[in-house]
Parts: structure tokens; C-alpha cells; sequence
């Protein structure tokens, strides 16, 4: 595998050599590609991740109008930054033509505080992020951001998706970045490695419950949202996001078709169909390749009962007690 090729969350180039020995000391196991991973307070990650996490955690100073936008990756990431966008330049009057939204993919605008902004020191410059509110993403579960949001008003925003949709995502996004064929050995290791709890940043359901808890405990700070609820009821569903983060909309927006307008704008087939999503790259990924087909149930395709009983056993298990279910 080309190194060059990799993302910067999964190279391991960025590491100080106290984030090293903090790594050496940590439980680690090496993915089905050969790159190493370790588990960091309860979450596994690739090394130079780890370093963003660190970097995050020493130097991130919240300002109280601050949205985070938080996923486990391959849930609805991409579709919640644009939305969130959409939200907030609304009041904006853009012309048809200056939205960010068509000049810029959701990521290149919403930037991941451990690859995009932390990966090389603990005082990156933000000042490209001055406009309020200011809006981040992460995919670190909720308990690594916690300390450092604690004390700030500022609000967080997750989403979340059935494991077997996310996991076929994942699978598809491998296989895309690394140009080749959707490859079932490949789908096999993840799986495997999903449900061993050991892929980049799992467990998965303990990413899940971090925030859901999270969610029940503190409404106010943490909204918890789901894939599957935005596609079955996307107008609800984005109201609900407008109302939490604090730009409702007017009656007299919902009159004029505003909401709709939103979705619209956000939708899959439009940011898909749109030049700068058919090209350009991001932390080394092609823009193109966060799109798909946005199903859910895609997994039917895909997965065997065997695997379809084996995962759905363990997220039973594992979200037993918890009020959250899919
Ligand atoms: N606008 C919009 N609407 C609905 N669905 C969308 C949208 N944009 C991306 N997608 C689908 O989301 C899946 C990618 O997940 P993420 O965006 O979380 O990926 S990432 O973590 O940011 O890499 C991936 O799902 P799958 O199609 O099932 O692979 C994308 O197709």
C-alpha cells in the first residue's frame, strides 16, 4: 500500500515522541491492512489519530456558540455537516449562485477538529473559523471530547446509523479510496473486526451510547439524531436540528417552502450531482466518494443471515438497558 495514498487520520507521520510513548503503552493490534492501531481511553484509533485526540484534548478552547457535529463515521456525517451549513447561512441571502455549500464539500467547510485542525500541534490556526457560531466535527466518542466541552454552553450535535448500513458504507469507502472492486475478503475483516469492537474508532456501541447517554442527561447540550429517522421524516427531522441549535424556522418560512428549499439543497442527489462533489479531494479522499446510494437496508445486499444474526445479537446485547434501539 502507498502510504502517500492514505488519509492523515490513518497515517502514523504526525507523532511526537511523547504521543509515542504514550502509544507504546497502550493496547494495540494491527488492522487487516497492516496499519497499527491502539485503544486511547476506551477508543480505537490509528496512531496519527491518536495525536489529534491528544493535540484536541491539550489545546481546544470552546467559545460558548460553538456546534460540534459528532458520528461515529459512515452515519450520515457528510448529510448533517451540509444541513447544518444550510441552517445557519439561510439568514444569509445568499444568491443562488455564493451558497459555500456549491463551491465546497460539507467537509472542506466543517472541518474534523483530530484530522483537519489538530493533527499537527495543540494550537492550530482558527482564525479561518472565526464567523459564529463556529461549526466542527469530530468522530471521537463523547467521552473523549467531554472534559474539554464541559464547561462551555456550546452544543453537540450526533449522528447516528443502524451498524449494518454503517459498516457496508465503510466497506464501499474502503474499497473506493483504495480503487478497487468491492471485495468480499475485505467486507469479511471488517466484520470481524466490527464485531470484536476493535475497528477505527469503536466499539461502535460504545461510540453510540456515549452520546445517547449523553443526550438524556443533558438535552439542552446534546442533541442525538438517527439516519434512518432523516430519511423517513426529513422536514420533523430538520426542524428539530434548527430548534436545538438555536435558528428555528419562521412560520413564514415554512410558508414560502424554505425548509424544503433546505432539503433540497442537501439532499444526496443534488451535493452529488454538483461539479466541485464530482471532483477535488479532501485530506485525501475524493469528494465523490462520500456519496452513494444514502439506502437504508442497503445491507440485505450485502450480508449473510449468519452475519445479519451475529451483529444484530451483539448491538442487542451491548445497547440492552439503554432506551436506544434501531
Ligand atoms: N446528502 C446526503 N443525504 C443522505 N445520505 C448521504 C448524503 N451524503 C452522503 N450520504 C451517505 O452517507 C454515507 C457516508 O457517511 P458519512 O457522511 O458519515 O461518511 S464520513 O464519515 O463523513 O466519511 C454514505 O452512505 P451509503 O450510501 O450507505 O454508503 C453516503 O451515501
Amino acid at each position: 500500500m502507498d502510504l502517500k495514498e492514505l488519509s492523515s487520520g490513518v497515517k502514523d507521520d504526525k507523532i511526537s515522541e511523547e504521543t509515542k510513548s504514550l502509544i507504546s503503552s497502550l493496547p494495540s493490534h494491527t488492522d487487516s491492512h497492516g496499519l497499527k492501531m491502539c485503544k486511547y481511553q476506551g477508543c480505537w484509533y490509528y496512531h496519527n489519530t491518536v495525536q489529534g485526540v491528544v493535540n484536541f484534548q491539550r489545546g481546544f478552547q470552546p467559545q460558548d456558540t460553538d456546534i460540534i457535529l459528532a458520528s461515529n463515521p459512515k452515519s450520515g456525517t457528510t448529510w448533517l455537516k451540509a444541513l447544518t451549513v444550510a441552517i445557519l447561512e439561510r439568514s444569509r441571502n445568499h444568491s443562488s449562485s455564493n451558497h459555500p455549500l456549491l463551491s465546497d464539500n460539507p467537509h472542506g467547510i466543517v472541518p474534523f477538529l483530530e484530522f483537519d485542525l489538530y493533527i499537527e500541534s495543540s494550537s492550530p490556526d482558527l482564525s479561518k473559523y472565526s464567523s459564529v457560531p463556529r461549526v466542527f466535527s469530530t468522530h471521537m466518542p463523547l467521552h473523549a471530547i467531554h472534559e474539554t466541552l464541559k464547561d462551555s454552553p456550546c452544543k453537540i450535535v450526533y449522528v447516528a446509523r443502524n451498524v449494518k448500513d454503517t459498516l457496508i458504507s465503510w466497506w464501499y469507502f474502503r474499497c473506493a479510496v483504495r480503487k478497487i472492486e468491492l471485495n468480499r475478503s475485505i467486507l469479511e475483516s471488517m466484520f470481524k473486526s466490527f464485531c470484536e469492537g476493535t475497528f477505527f474508532y469503536g466499539p461502535y456501541w460504545e461510540h453510540l451510547l456515549s452520546y445517547w447517554r449523553g443526550s438524556l442527561e443533558d438535552p439542552k447540550k446534546i442533541l442525538f439524531m438517527k439516519y434512518e429517522e432523516m430519511k423517513a421524516e426529513p422536514r420533523a427531522q430538520i426542524k428539530r436540528l434548527a430548534d436545538f441549535l438555536g435558528y428555528p424556522f419562521t412560520k413564514e418560512e415554512e410558508e414560502n417552502g424554505c425548509v424544503d428549499e433546505v432539503l433540497n439543497l442537501c439532499s444526496l442527489r443534488n451535493l452529488s450531482g454538483l461539479e466541485v462533489n464530482k471532483t477535488g479531494k479532501v485530506n485525501n479522499m475524493e469528494h465523490k466518494d462520500f456519496y452513494r446510494k444514502g439506502e437504508v437496508g442497503d445491507w440485505k445486499n450485502y450480508l449473510t443471515p449468519e452475519m445479519e444474526n451475529q451483529i444484530d445479537m451483539i448491538i442487542q446485547e451491548k445497547l440492552q438497558g439503554s432506551g436506544l434501539k434501531f
